[in-house]
């Protein structure tokens, strides 16, 4: 950090903290993220995706990469400052004064054209939220924190990359499948959602009642002055199953609110046209800037989870395994035990779960599992990526709770994806996904059994 004069601590994230630096040889104040570098050489790889996988995102709403190094066992990775902060902030700043209409699709067409070119690149991002979105001093919106997009393989890690922040997780990844783009696009609807309400779709104060949401899909309605096109956008981006979700591509290109996207997005219009690759001397640049030649094995093998281009097919029903079980409330009790045991005695929907059997993870874990993991956790008051703390550590709050917010888990005045009971519409457009899911139960129940 001898380059650097640190100006102030910006923050603490799950992976390290966050710098506001000048660099002595520039005008232009940087942020440097500093990531202890973990013990094993898989971790050390994992902590470099970061930089890697910034250092490839080239556009004008990507926070952009500046340079990167190790010291002292630790990744320093020098990035853009976004001088007006994150949009969680921006977005609790506004009090109950909702945005303008233009104002929401100015910054969620910019979120927009920032994740079709990461969705390009053949990468997912993993942690969509308001707080990895930034402003610009002059109101220009950058995706920001790639560091979910590279967590992966330890069962800690997996867990956290899997899980993402719970309010912005897609149902599908609540059912275990593999996360995909469409999973991100879930991620960017809830964003959406919380720019038209300043409120977050699914608050709940309990994981019971935020799985059960989520699956459900059951939010209350935008309010009423806004555009029909944003009501029906919400309304698509948080279907439940990510096959009726449009792609990013699709929001920009053909829906019903391009055109009032596109408004937005003047001098980038071509940009919705290309597709771009990824290309091994990117990684193989970056690497070498990095002075780690392990980190074209690192890409290379990024590369390779991307260019399986086959398509795996959704099952035909709804996200009904976890759904099934959490609706099915009188089987859960607070003893986990009970809870295991009686579901499979006398919890309506146990049978169909042991004979239907479609999916995987359940085959083997049935989301009982889940369900006894969830009661002994809770979710951190910070409301970082995946925190998750032992009973008593504190309430359930999200990023956009209220002193009002709901308490109960029972029905309420809600918009529901009744859609998910329908027959599957094509898939055409989820047109990639993690190769396999994985594990993050395992790393779920480490997390919440740790002593
Ligand atoms: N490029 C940036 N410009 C301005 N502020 C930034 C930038 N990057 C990060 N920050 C701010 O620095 C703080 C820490 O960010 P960091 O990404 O390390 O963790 P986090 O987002 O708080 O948590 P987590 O990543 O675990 O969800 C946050 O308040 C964030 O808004």
């Amino acid at each position: 950090m001898d380059g650097f004069s640190v100006l102030k601590l910006l923050g603490q994230g799950a992976f390290g903290r966050a710098l506001l630096v000048q660099p002595k040889n520039s005008e232009e104040k940087c942020v440097v993220k500093e990531i202890a570098l973990p013990k094993t050489r898989a971790g050390v790889d994992r902590s470099r995706r970061e930089a890697v996988l910034l250092a490839r995102m080239q556009h004008p709403n990507i926070v952009a990469f500046r340079d990167a190094f190790e010291a002292d066992g630790s990744l320093y990775i020098v990035m853009e400052f976004c001088g007006g902060g994150d949009l969680l902030h921006r977005i609790r700043q506004q009090k109950n004064v909702l945005f303008t209409e233009d104002v929401i699709l100015k910054w969620f067409s910019q979120m927009c054209a920032g994740t079709l070119h990461v969705h390009d690149k053949r990468v997912l991002h993993r942690d969509l939220k308001s707080k990895n979105v930034f402003l610009t001093d002059n109101g220009t919106v950058k995706l920001g924190d790639f560091g979910s997009a590279c967590v992966l393989n330890s069962a800690e890690g997996v867990a956290k990359s899997y899980v993402g922040t719970p309010y912005y997780v897609s149902p599908e990844v609540w059912d275990n499948k593999p996360y995909n783009n469409k999973s991100d696009v879930w991620s960017l609807g809830c964003v959406l959602y919380e720019l038209c309400t300043l409120r977050h779709p699914f608050q709940a104060r309990s994981w019971k009642s935020l799985i059960l949401k989520v699956c459900r899909g059951s939010y209350d309605p935008l309010p009423q002055n806004l555009p029909y096109e944003l009501h029906h956008l919400v309304k698509n981006m948080l279907k439940t199953n990510p096959r009726d979700r449009p792609s990013v591509r699709t929001i920009l290109s053909s829906h019903r609110v391009s055109r009032l996207l596109r408004k937005h997005l003047p001098s980038q219009g071509s940009e919705v046209e290309r597709r771009g690759r990824w290309r091994r001397q990117e990684g193989e640049a970056v690497s070498s800037f990095l002075g780690q030649k392990s980190l074209v094995v690192t890409t290379s093998s990024v590369e390779g989870m991307f260019q399986d281009d086959r398509r795996r097919r959704w099952s035909p029903g709804p996200p009904d395994t976890v759904l099934g079980v959490l609706g099915n409330a009188q089987v859960i009790s607070s003893n986990s035990t009970t809870f295991s045991g009686e579901s499979t005695s006398e919890g309506g929907d146990a049978p169909e779960l042991q004979q239907g059997r479609r999916r995987k993870r359940w085959d083997r874990d049935p989301p009982e599992r889940l369900l006894s993991l969830l009661e002994k956790a809770q979710l951190s008051t910070s409301f970082r990526t995946y925190t998750i703390h032992r009973p008593g550590t504190g309430p359930f709050v999200g990023p956009l709770s209220g002193e009002n917010d709901d308490v109960v888990d029972g029905p309420e005045d809600v918009v529901t994806d009744e859609s998910r009971l329908d027959p599957r519409s094509d898939d055409d457009d989820t047109d990639f996904e993690e190769d396999a899911p994985l594990d993050w139960l395992d790393g779920l129940e480490k997390i919440a059994m740790d002593p």
